[in-house]
């Protein structure tokens, strides 16, 4: 079929089963379009092909609009010369079809390899390389070595001998046509071969040279071979063939079974009685490196990935004594605001470690201690990361869930570690996120793993000489659920709250938060904006606000960031992202108990009517003396 109208067409015939139970042929004429066309085109089409091609056969057409083809089916009433005809249109309609679902595919595969080039392919190689050169070198001498140990066991396979039972080698002693036995030193087995054997054996144990067993007579001395070869018309590369291919060689012993224990003397007896030659042998020095090696492949095997578990545990690069705080993300105290309380408290021992203040003059005791208590948010490790910028010290920062192990002592083992190297590089701070992750009461679960840690870090704090200088800084949102031992005096001793900013604390922090942004108008009329209109915002909540308000400025195509992109944001902050600009905090709570019916109440954080100052007291936080 040629072109219409600037489309290919494209022409198939499958079979129909009509109404009346007879089989049409069907033709399907595949008319391939610009996909612009397509939609308007399709459903013009409704036009009857009989007139143009296919002479008195009329078209009832079936349009079918895909996203880049148009089918058009037409089904054609053929009386006559319809099966013969059938066969062969099916295969040029699944030919086609084929042709039609690779061509595509094929041009989209040229055109990928031709944009990317050999050299770019080789960069991104020598990069991929040089950044995991010790992954790729342990991989590599592993497949050698399994290479290696692969083309062993294949190049030193042995015709085995057929495994038999014990009774069969006293059978065939008793009807005398044993010839020879051999029993194997340091093992159970024995071989023996028979009379047929020995008749069929005799070429090829003349031309086998890797014998498993030193046996005197089988020695053939490679003259012999030779001779034997000669004789034998036998041409010197099959010769070599046959050495390099012992698989191919005759067993040199027909059969082998196991030793029956206290029946040797019976046995012996009998060969004597019979005269069978008989002797022993060790196993050869290649048997004995071959089961060696199939032994330790076959458990190293199941090993491996135990191993490998094991030292990913234990490894001291998981170690959080390794995880010291980079140089180049220092906080200070001007970072943090809306905390006054804590940062004082901090502040005081930042100057004991900086040894301003003589606190040994008086015969006190630098705290050795600090937990951090509060709301999620509030700037707890921001006012730990503070303390270690302002003290200039050595600062140990790690989550108390990375101490929460698989293995019973492992968490314990590196609560010591960390605890040596700030003791090495005192004076120091150690700051432990989330401590309630293993400083939870003890004797409430079977986790005997998070009570040893717990006891490690109990044992810790209390083993600190006084004249060490480290200080061990914890936060938790949790403190009810904390060990009682933790939180006596002499551990955390001293009891920060960190507790939500009130409107002052918000100006003051939204002024830290607005320092790098343009804005449209002054930062003084905006900080006390955003402050009047976020009541029971934390520090993390204004961070995200004016991050939100950027976002929004950037997404129009602002130059500073707005009015109106402020309150926007503040709207998503205390919404959430929704269409309906009108929604209430009364409705939001409705619909959100409609998705999730199984909550008791959902109380928005943000209530109006709770004032920034008073809220302290939310999700159960007390304030701490
Ligand atoms: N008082 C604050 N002053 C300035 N920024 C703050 C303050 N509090 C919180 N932020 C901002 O919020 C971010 C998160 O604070 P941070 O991680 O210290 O909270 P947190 O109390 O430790 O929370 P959590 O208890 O969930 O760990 C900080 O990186 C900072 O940008």
């Amino acid at each position: 079929m040629g072109k219409l109208n600037a489309m290919s067409v494209e022409m198939a015939c499958f079979p129909v089963l009509l109404n009346n139970g007879s089989l049409h042929s069907c033709q399907i004429l595949r008319l391939r379009v610009m996909h612009t066309r397509c939609s308007t085109k399709c459903e013009s089409l409704s036009c009857s092909l009989s007139s143009s091609s296919y002479g008195s056969h009329s078209f009832p057409l079936c349009l079918k609009a895909q996203s880049r083809s148009l089918c058009v089916r037409s089904a054609i009433n053929e009386k006559g010369n319809k099966k013969n005809h059938l066969g062969n249109k099916e295969t040029s309609f699944l030919r086609k079809g084929f042709k039609l679902r690779l061509q595509p595919r094929l041009r989209l595969l040229s055109s990928r390899l031709k944009r990317t080039s050999v050299r770019s392919m080789l960069n991104n190689l020598g990069t991929y390389l040089r950044k995991n050169m010790k992954k790729v070198t342990l991989s590599t001498t592993v497949s050698i070595v399994l290479g290696l140990c692969y083309l062993f066991l294949k190049l030193t396979t042995m015709p085995t001998p057929k495994v038999v039972p014990y009774s069969d080698l006293i059978t065939s002693i008793q009807s005398g046509s044993v010839m020879k036995v051999l029993f194997e030193e340091g093992s159970r087995r024995i071989y023996y071969n028979t009379e047929s054997f020995g008749v069929e054996n005799t070429q090829s144990s003349e031309l086998s040279t890797v014998g498993r067993i030193d046996d005197d007579e089988n020695l053939v001395e490679s003259d012999t071979v030779r001779s034997t070869v000669k004789n034998n018309r036998i041409t010197s590369s099959n010769v070599l063939l046959k050495l390099t291919k012992p698989k191919a060689s005759k067993p040199e012993w027909q059969y082998s079974t196991r030793k029956i224990d206290h029946d040797e003397s019976y046995l012996l007896g009998l060969m004597r009685e019979r005269g069978i030659t008989y002797s022993s042998s060790p196993q050869s020095a290649l048997m004995s490196m071959r089961s060696v090696l199939i032994t330790i492949i076959s458990l190293w095997i199941p090993l491996t990935p135990l191993m490998w578990l094991l030292y990913r545990q234990l490894s001291a690069a998981n170690s959080p004594a390794k995880k010291r705080r980079p140089s180049n993300q220092l906080v200070n105290f001007e970072d943090v605001e809306g905390v006054d309380t804590a940062k004082v408290e901090l502040m005081e021992i930042v100057l004991c470690l900086q040894g301003s203040i003589n606190y040994n003059k008086l015969g006190a005791k630098l705290p050795r201690g600090v937990l951090l208590v509060g709301p999620p948010g509030t700037g707890k490790t921001l006012l730990a990361r503070a303390v270690a910028g302002e003290a200039g010290v050595p600062f140990f920062t790690v989550s108390a869930s990375e101490f929460v192990e698989m293995f019973v002592g492992r968490g314990a083992a590196r609560i010591r570690d960390l605890f040596n190297v700030a003791r090495k590089n005192a004076p120091s701070i150690i700051f432990i996120d989330e401590l309630d992750a293993v400083g939870g009461k003890r004797g409430r679960s079977f986790n005997d793993e998070r009570d040893q840690t717990l006891n490690q870090l109990l044992t810790e704090m209390d083993g600190f000489e006084s004249d060490v200088n480290v200080i061990v800084i914890a936060a938790t949102n949790r403190p009810e659920a904390l060990d009682p031992a933790l939180c006596r005096p002499g551990r955390f001793s001293r009891k920060v709250f960190v507790g939500e900013p009130d409107e002052g604390g918000r100006r003051k922090i939204l002024a830290v938060h607005l320092r790098g942004i343009p804005l449209e108008e002054d930062t003084s009329v905006m900080c006390n904006l955003i402050a009047s209109l976020t009541q029971g915002f934390v520090g993390a909540d204004l961070a995200n606000v004016v991050n939100e308000a950027a976002l929004l400025a950037a997404r129009r195509g602002g130059e500073c960031v707005a009015r109106e992109d402020i309150m926007e944001a503040i709207e998503r902050a205390k919404f959430g992202i929704n269409d309906n600009r009108q929604i209430s905090p009364s409705n939001l709570t409705k619909e959100i108990g409609k998705i999730f019916p199984w909550m008791p109440t959902f109380k928005p954080r943000f209530d109006p009517r709770t004032d920034g100052s008073s809220s302290s007291s939310l999700g159960g936080y007390q304030t701490l003396s």
